[in-house]
């Protein structure tokens, strides 16, 4: 099979002869060749020539100076990067194969299985969001594993490029075709519809050579530049009343411990294997008759993961043994699986902080959603818990539109969670739908915070769905 999904063989060679063969760098025309004679068809490996230029062109207009690579052989691909980037700047990679044209000094070669590399980069080496860009070409069976670990490692703005996602045009069969089996190909179906609903990336699947999957990693509050938090939650939106402008006020010294304490824990990942506490809030919530108000009083406290995720059992089933944190009793939350830690990958420790929140706080609502008893309920239902992270989630990323102070957080998460709920069953949605709704929650939410009268949360509309 030919790395080649244009109508023509002529068409690719006049592409490479007119176009790229003559801008090819000697030394990557010298390893081509090489790479030829050695390896014959299996040549076909290493990256078509107009594809390492197409990398090339993107590497030097993002100005990357720090790339990841996965997946090596006689190092094309390697060497058109390492030639791309800056004197300073830096290719790691996980396999040795070879060194030339003077760029060894770019060069971080890390010999050693994918996985295991990229965990221990994040683990051992610290090194979240430290990536300009990452290209994989490796083991198409674990790209979609590799996905969430670079999702960690590559800044935000930053791109991850996934090599072969056309696999030979058979990704997408004629009805001629012969069914044969081909882990490769399924592995890759599975991650082009993966990828082109992960809200954590934008993406395009580029049918260059055979297929190069862009990906650019968005903004994630949970590993957000100091920058962009910071932006988003100076510019506190407070409105004035009978104004539609949003102002910008300066923080004062109670707002700034308040933001900083509200940064610092979304910034908490989730790890049930941790010794040490982690920071949790738990927030009660009271209600004073004299002034008719409802107050927030807030606990901080230092749990272990284990012990907050045991809290969150019996605030949800009160009474009810838990017989483990892995356990298949959490599936009946509508965790993904026996082990709810997995899921909170996404959000982080603040997610578990909200579903608990939510459960505490406003507990007739939370028992309402858990167990789906409001409206006319679809067969397909969402599930509640992984439901709650992607809320979660959403709120992070809309963290500029409002954070009056810290608990606004906690409570737009729970008017977010009735809004979607509310919203599931209009639509008479399906799992499928699930991203659909939360589009339309979000934008439910963003037009209640534009409304003249809206101030705080409890003026939203949507609040008085809480009970
Ligand atoms: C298609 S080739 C890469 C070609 C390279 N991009 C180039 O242009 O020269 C795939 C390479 O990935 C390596 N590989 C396969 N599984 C791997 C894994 N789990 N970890 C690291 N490398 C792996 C293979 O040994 C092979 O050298």
């Amino acid at each position: 099979m030919k790395k080649c999904i244009l109508k023509s063989e002529a068409l690719t060679k006049y592409i490479l002869e007119t176009n790229a063969y003559p801008r090819e760098h000697p030394q990557l025309k010298d390893l081509r060749e090489a790479t030829v004679n050695k390896y014959n068809e299996k040549s076909v490996m290493i990256v078509p020539v107009d594809e390492g230029q197409l990398i090339s062109m993107l590497l030097k207009i993002m100005n990357a100076k720090k790339t990841l690579e996965i997946g090596v052989f006689t190092g094309y691909s390697l060497l058109a990067t390492a030639l791309a980037l800056p004197d300073d700047g830096k290719a790691s990679l996980p396999l040795i194969i070879c060194k030339k044209a003077g760029v060894e000094h770019k060069i971080n070669y890390i010999h050693s299985d994918g996985m295991i590399a990229l965990n221990n980069l994040l683990k051992n080496e610290r090194q979240e969001g430290e990536f300009d860009f990452a290209f994989v070409d490796a083991d198409k069976e674990n790209y979609i594993n590799y996905h969430e670990l670079l999702l960690k490692l590559v800044k935000v703005g930053g791109i991850i490029a996934y090599d072969n996602t056309l696999w030979f045009g058979s990704v997408a069969p004629s009805e001629h075709d012969e069914q044969v089996e081909d882990t490769a190909r399924d592995a890759l179906r599975k991650l082009n519809s993966f990828l082109a609903s992960d809200s954590r990336i934008d993406s395009s699947l580029v049918s260059i050579a055979d297929g190069l999957t862009l990906c650019r990693r968005l903004h994630d509050a949970a590993h957000g530049t100091p920058n962009r938090m910071g932006k988003g939650l100076t510019c506190i939106c407070f409105k004035p009343k009978g104004s539609y402008e949003r102002i910008c006020i300066n923080l004062t010294p109670l707002q700034e411990e308040r933001l900083k304490r509200l940064k610092h824990r979304m910034k908490i990942h989730f790890d049930a294997s941790r010794v040490e506490h982690q920071v949790c809030f738990v927030t009660k919530f009271v209600y004073n008759p004299v002034v008719s108000k409802i107050s927030y009083l807030t606990i901080i406290k230092y749990l272990h993961p284990q012990e907050a995720l045991k809290a969150l059992w019996s605030a949800t089933y009160p009474g009810q043994e838990l017989h483990g944190l892995v356990s298949d009793q959490w599936k009946e939350m509508g965790w993904q699986g026996r082990d709810p830690s997995t899921d909170f990958r996404g959000a982080g420790f603040i997610s578990l902080e909200n579903l608990l929140f939510f459960a505490k706080t406003f507990s007739t609502s939370f028992q309402c959603l858990l167990n789906k008893q409001g409206g006319k309920r679809s067969a397909w239902e969402y599930p509640f818990a992984v439901a709650g992270v992607n809320i979660t989630y959403m709120i992070m990323q809309m963290l500029d539109l409002n954070a009056e102070n810290e608990w606004a957080f906690d409570l737009l998460y729970c008017v977010a969670f009735m809004v979607m709920d509310k919203q599931w069953l209009e639509r008479n949605a399906t799992y499928m739908e699930f991203n659909d709704v939360l589009k339309s929650t979000r934008a439910q939410l963003e037009k209640e915070f534009l409304m003249d009268d809206v101030v705080q949360i409890e003026d939203m509309p949507s609040y008085s769905l809480l009970c």
